[in-house]
């Protein structure tokens, strides 16, 4: 049967009928970890961070994987070893980034709603810089500092108004949108920033949205923030580096993203045309460092004939893979073992007591009770928007290196689940 290799999934083929993540059979690890089941090729994100750092060759650049996508400590691993920074949001992030090896410079700290706790830890910890998205936030981050005895290093993200043309939950650059300051506002607080005592202007940010596919936003965001660092630099304000943020798509289904290196060939063009080439620049990539890498395995439970649908429900639930659910997205849905027998079209469905609980619609399956299913392009914003809804654990994750299998996380069990609740007396 073809073809072997799926779209969207490098490092993951049938040899025969099998499907296999790099040399391992994915049935295997269900068969001794249980489902679901997250499985990761170590390969595909070091092939996808590659990517990246060709397009860069040349450039003082820096990337730093925005690990809200997946913040599995392993993960972080792999990205430490191999020399990224990271982009964190909240100070658990933060924790959980130095406990997988990171040092406090590697990283940028973006967010809306830093509390002074989480900034303090991040001062102490001697951050790059804090991502500023307010004005009031500016304020508070000085106080903080000036209570430390030092300066804050800061980038303000501003908020270009462009449309990325993707999912309008993940919008993030538009006005209606409450990340970042208004292009509008920018140089007004720049100045502020530069007049505090507690601050010290590094840098300028920037991030449009996620899953973008197209070239064009990335070029008219890159243009609206060349022309802010002109202005602010006329006012006397150096900025030393620019941050054009994450949000590079993935393949899901059909979708034609750039590669990393020639989007990054594009709009390095545009920046050595603008005289901007020589400078430092951030980038915050998540998904298109992980997305790809990853999948999630599951065991077919029943299959429910119904008067206008045919269900197949699964051990996999919104609870594990929540972006059907939250954005109607698709992700491909492949058998582990290919046989020849009668199809049927199928809703997969998980347990969960929500009928927006599913994970596929309308996919032509051959299948039966037991046999296990992977659904494809799971490493990113899957295990990180994990819940416990209907007290369900956690799935365990594996991460495999050609023919080695690491348990980078165990399965969540019923007593996890309840360790830190107290009864009433
Ligand atoms: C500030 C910031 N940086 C980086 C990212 C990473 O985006 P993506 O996973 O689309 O690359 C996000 C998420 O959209 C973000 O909010
Ligand atoms: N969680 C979203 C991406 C959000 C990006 C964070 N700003 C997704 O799965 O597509």
């Amino acid at each position: 049967m073809n073809p072997a290799r799926l779209p969207g999934a490098p490092f993951v083929q049938y040899r025969g009928d099998e499907l296999f993540v790099e040399e391992v059979p994915v049935g295997d690890l269900a068969r001794e970890h249980g489902t679901p089941l997250f499985v990761y090729s170590r390969a595909a994100m070091l092939a996808a961070l590659a990517a990246y750092q060709r397009g860069f060759t040349g450039r003082k650049a820096k990337i730093c994987y925005a690990m809200k996508a997946n913040s599995s400590l392993a993960i972080l691993q792999v990205f430490a070893r191999a020399g990224c920074g990271f982009d964190i949001v909240s100070g658990g992030e933060l924790e959980r980034v130095l406990a997988a090896g990171a040092s406090g410079g590697d990283i940028i700290f973006s967010g809306v709603g830093k509390s002074r706790r989480e900034m303090r830890r991040a001062l102490e910890v001697g951050i790059h810089c804090f991502n500023v998205e307010s004005e009031a936030e500016l304020e508070v981050l000085s106080e903080v500092a000036v209570e430390l005895g030092t300066r804050a290093p800061v980038s303000l993200r501003v908020n270009p108004d462009v449309n990325p043309l993707t999912h309008p939950y993940i919008s993030t650059g538009l006005k209606g949108n409450k990340f970042g300051i208004a292009h509008k506002n920018a140089l007004r607080a720049y100045q502020r920033a530069a007049a505090l005592p507690g601050l010290r202007v590094v840098g300028i940010d920037c991030h449009i949205g996620s899953q973008i596919t197209q070239v064009s936003p990335y070029l008219d965001a890159m243009d609206r923030v060349m022309d802010l660092v002109t202005q602010i630099e006329a006012a006397g304000i150096p900025i030393a580096h620019i941050d054009f943020g994450g949000g590079l798509g993935i393949v899901y289904n059909e979708e034609q993203p750039p590669a990393a290196d020639a989007l990054w060939q594009r709009l390095l063009q545009r920046l050595d045309a603008r005289g901007f080439g020589d400078r430092q620049l951030m980038i915050e990539p998540g998904r298109s460092l992980v997305g790809n890498a990853g999948l999630c395995v599951s065991e077919v439970l029943y299959l429910k004939p119904g008067e206008q649908k045919n269900f197949c429900i699964i051990d996999a639930a919104m609870n594990d893979l929540p972006r059907p659910a939250m954005y109607e997205a698709f992700h491909q849905i492949v058998p582990l073992q290919r046989r020849i027998a009668q199809s049927a079209v199928y809703d997969v469905v998980g347990p969960v007591c929500e009928s927006g609980d599913w994970i596929g619609r309308e996919r032509t399956l051959s299948v039966q009770p037991g046999d296990l299913l992977a659904v494809l392009s799971a490493g990113a914003y899957c295990m990180s928007m994990a819940s416990n809804y209907n007290a369900r654990g956690r799935a365990a994750e594996v991460l495999v290196d050609g023919a080695q299998v690491h348990l980078v996380r165990e399965r969540e069990d019923d007593a996890d689940l309840l360790r830190k609740e107290h009864l009433l007396p």
